[in-house]
């Protein structure tokens, strides 16, 4: 798959016992943000570490335009390590256009780059500053600049929006969509989940190791259960409990909430839910990605790899 797509192809890494990847597999498209998400221990920043390819897979590819990873696609690779990866000492300006430099841009093409971010990313007050003495959400600011000094065409972002403020947070939004819509394959980790819904294209969901949905948002929730609110105020507790097909999540006041699997037939909900009395209220509703998220974590069945299913 050329053009500039970044593939993880079935990696599988393990730390002695412990099987942290087992045959990961997705792709970021250009022009694409693809959002990674995953509990705590996963497997997002194994991954993210191989794609840079400062770790190796124990097995598995990771290609950029067709080609393995090499290092001179890896200079090309903007990343934004979960661990962060700043010279404390080293002022703002000068460790912007050092890594600038590093990654082959002239010293003039250096400044002018930095400087750009510089502004860009609200830093102009602290470009003189040790990166040390800044904030926490400054010093992210600073990794997100050192992250895109070089003009990367690929950016792998490990948590970038964890600890930022609600303006730095539309500032990154705006940035990723930009460089996005610029060609450039975008993939982040977040835990926020309401934030990735938003602004993601795609959305991968790993869990302990291994991938258990990917695809847009839309495609993961429609082929997900669904979920059907009723108002049916004289129902007594338990009406819907026995229907095939249908899972009670709350029945409270005059409102029960209820999961439907693909299989489970609306219309005998509705006819029970009649049968009690008036139904004042009959809707569908679609899971959040949140929602979807808890149930692709916790669902001991969840086939691993499975293409727009959580
Ligand atoms: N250097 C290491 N040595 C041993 N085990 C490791 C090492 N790095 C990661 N692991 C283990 O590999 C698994 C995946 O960890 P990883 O850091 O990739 O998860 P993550 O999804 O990024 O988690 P988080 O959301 O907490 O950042 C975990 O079980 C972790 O304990």
């Amino acid at each position: 798959m050329p053009d500039n797509t970044l593939e993880i192809d079935r990696i599988s890494k393990r730390y002695g016992d412990i099987v942290a990847l087992d045959s990961v597999s997705f792709d970021v498209r250009p022009g694409e943000l693809f959002g990674f998400v995953g509990s705590n221990g996963a497997g997002k920043t194994t991954t993210m570490r191989i794609a840079l390819g400062v770790l190796a897979a124990d097995s598995g590819e990771v290609r950029y335009n067709g080609h393995p990873i090499n290092h001179e696609t890896r200079t090309r690779i903007g990343y934004m390590p979960e661990e962060r990866g700043l010279y404390p000492k080293m002022k703002v300006l000068d460790q912007l256009v050092y890594l600038a430099q590093l990654h082959g841009l002239s010293t003039n093409e250096a400044h002018k780059s930095a400087e750009e971010w510089i502004l860009r990313l609200g830093l102009r007050e602290r470009r003189g500053d040790e990166v040390q003495k800044l904030s926490l959400g400054n010093q992210q600011r600073v990794q997100l600049a050192a992250a895109l000094v070089h003009h990367p065409t690929v950016l792998v972002l490990d948590e970038p929006f964890s600890g930022l403020d609600p303006l730095a947070v539309d500032v990154m939004s705006q940035v990723l969509r930009e460089k996005a819509a610029e060609g450039v394959p975008v993939v982040f980790s977040s835990h926020q989940l309401d934030l990735v819904e938003r602004l993601c294209d795609r959305v991968g969901i790993i869990r302990a190791g291994r991938m258990v949905a990917t695809g847009t948002v839309d495609e993961l929730t429609t082929s997900a259960a669904t979920q059907l609110r009723v108002g049916a105020p004289h129902a007594p507790e338990g009406w819907a409990a026995q229907l095939p097909g249908v899972r009670v999540l709350s029945q409270n006041g005059s409102g029960t909430l209820l999961e439907l699997t693909p299989e489970a037939d609306d219309q005998a909900v509705l006819n029970a839910a009649l049968a009690t009395g008036p139904v004042t209220e009959f809707s569908r509703r679609r899971p959040s990605l949140t929602e979807l998220f808890r149930s692709a974590v916790s669902d001991d069945t969840a086939s691993p790899e499975g293409e727009a299913r959580a």
